[in-house]
């Protein structure tokens, strides 16, 4: 029985062009003068720090941490200090009514019904913890943090690793077949399967479905089932 669902934000709840067209462009186009401005900040300092040790750099050279970072939004890696600096950049944008965050109209209808059931939902994206809750809460859909009991980034491990899964369902503190997890992506719901979670490989945009006996496979959360 399903007791809990774990979604996947990017080409799952919502599109890959909103946070490709319109957020990652911001981040890269205001990261550069935000690191320079913030500079001393504990949150960015931590950051900063992370970078310099993961790309063997000089912690005091500002232009070159930048420069990496930049290097990282458009290969699109999902590293967790760049997460926790795009967080923290996009949230002047939502707060300043730049931007709203996309939601599939689908995907807003099946999680308000799911939580009107009383099925605890929780986001697991590679964005960082603050950045799902601004994207929930200025979101075409109004404000959707309700939706949501708890949140889970990188900082609990990479996404496509079943070793995140399974520190994942002690923390929510449910046996793994009692949550359903949902992503665009193959290797996260391979690896989501791997440690007993019920999955739903969301192919939108596609013609034909691809089938995998292993998952759920839908083109919208109009068609996921939730097994009893
Ligand atoms: C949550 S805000 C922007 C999403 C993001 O930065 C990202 O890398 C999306 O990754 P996901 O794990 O949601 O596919
Ligand atoms: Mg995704």
């Amino acid at each position: 029985m399903i007791k809990a669902i774990l979604t996947d934000i990017e080409g799952t709840t919502s599109s890959i062009q909103f946070v490709h067209q319109v957020l990652f462009p911001y981040a890269a186009k205001n990261l550069p003068e935000f690191v320079r401005q913030h500079r001393g900040d504990d949150a960015v300092e931590a950051a900063l720090n992370e970078v310099a040790n993961q790309a063997k750099l000089d912690i005091d050279n500002t232009e070159q941490l930048i420069q990496q970072l930049l290097e990282w939004i458009a290969e699109d890696k999902k590293v967790t200090p760049l997460k926790a600096l795009q967080g923290l950049i996009w949230d002047h944008g939502y707060r300043n009514g730049d931007y709203q965050a996309h939601i599939y109209p689908d995907a807003l209808d099946a999680l308000i019904e799911w939580h009107k059931q009383g099925i605890a939902l929780y986001v697991y994206s590679s964005g960082s913890i603050h950045a799902q809750k601004l994207f929930f809460g200025f979101n075409e859909g109004g404000d959707l943090q309700y939706l949501f009991k708890d949140y889970f980034d990188t900082t609990t491990g990479p996404k496509r690793e079943a070793a995140s899964y399974s520190l994942i369902h002690k923390a929510i503190n449910l046996a793994a077949e009692n949550i359903l997890f949902l992503s665009d992506i193959r290797e996260e719901v391979d690896a989501a399967a791997e440690v007993g979670m019920q999955t739903a490989w969301v192919q939108r945009d596609t013609a034909a479905l691809v089938s995998d006996p292993q998952h759920q496979c839908v083109g919208s959360f109009a068609d996921i089932q939730l097994p009893s």
